[in-house]
């Protein structure tokens, strides 16, 4: 996007949704962004058509599968209606695959003109249109479930909070510093966090405490990967995420 003129500013979450008006085809991916380009909006619909080639979209039936489908939601406070572009999208409102998005990139509040056009353009205001069609609620149901990409997975985080245990392997941290510096201590706790109902382990091998000491990369290495490896083999591990906050 970058290269192509278009700095990305914020982004929703990501669901995977039902397929909607063409039912028989797989999930999709649904998402939103905002961000900020000097191109304008036909230049910026080509230039999106260009990077949906680049990315394999070729032409397909219409509403049916496809690898990326880019869309101009809103363009500033712009009503745009030209053969090629219509602008704001002509059904935002009716698509909860696209609401859902749209309500985690613009949040509750009304910052600024744009966004309050952006209400405006929706007959009963962006949060009821939202509503109506089911509002929170539909977050976590089988056809909008928000996930996030783990290791050629999707994590499903919408049906319930993900509970995360933090492991420090250092013996400076603000907590519990220099209780798991060894590894046979660093995993009897995982084994406990497993058992404690952690959906999530995360890592930390160097303190950012204030005043503490820096180590090199070397040493931050030397802290993770023993223990690492070790709890890769426990059976336990199965099904939970291990992401690692490294310093370097
Ligand atoms: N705001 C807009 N964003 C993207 N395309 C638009 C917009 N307004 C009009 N269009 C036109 O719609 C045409 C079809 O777009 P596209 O191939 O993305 O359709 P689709 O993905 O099947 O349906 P939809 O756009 O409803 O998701 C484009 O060639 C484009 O000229
Ligand atoms: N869930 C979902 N369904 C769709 C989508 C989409 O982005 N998400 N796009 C379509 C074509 O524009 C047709 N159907």
């Amino acid at each position: 996007m970058k290269k192509s003129g278009i700095e990305i500013t914020r982004h929703a979450c990501l669901y995977e949704t039902e397929p909607a008006y063409v039912t028989e085809q797989p999930l999709f991916l649904n998402s939103a962004i905002r961000g900020v380009t000097k191109l304008g909006p036909h230049e910026l619909l080509s230039t999106l058509k260009k990077i949906e080639k680049e990315l394999g979209r070729t032409k397909g039936i219409r509403y049916g599968p496809r690898p990326i489908d880019l869309d101009i939601l809103f363009y500033g406070k712009y009503r745009i209606n030209s053969e090629i572009v219509t602008v704001p999208h002509e059904r935002i409102f009716e698509r909860p695959f696209v609401m859902a998005p749209l309500v985690d990139l613009l949040g509750s509040a009304i910052d600024g003109d744009t966004v309050l056009r952006w209400h405006y353009f929706s007959k009963n205001g962006r949060f009821e249109s939202w509503e109506k069609l089911g509002g929170e609620a539909l977050i976590g149901k089988d056809g909008l479930r928000s996930v996030l990409p783990v290791n050629n997975q999707l994590w499903d985080w919408s049906k319930r909070t993900s509970v995360m245990g933090i492991l420090n392997l250092t013996p400076d941290s603000f907590s519990v510093g220099g209780k798991f510096v060894s590894v046979g201590s660093a995993i009897s706790r995982v084994k406990t966090m497993i058992s404690e109902g952690v959906d999530i382990i995360e890592l930390g091998a160097h303190s950012t405490r204030p005043m503490a000491t820096k180590i090199s990369v070397e040493e931050e290495l030397d802290r993770l990967i023993p223990v690492l490896e070790k709890i890769l083999k426990l059976s336990e591990i199965e099904g939970k995420l291990q992401p690692i906050d490294t310093f370097y």
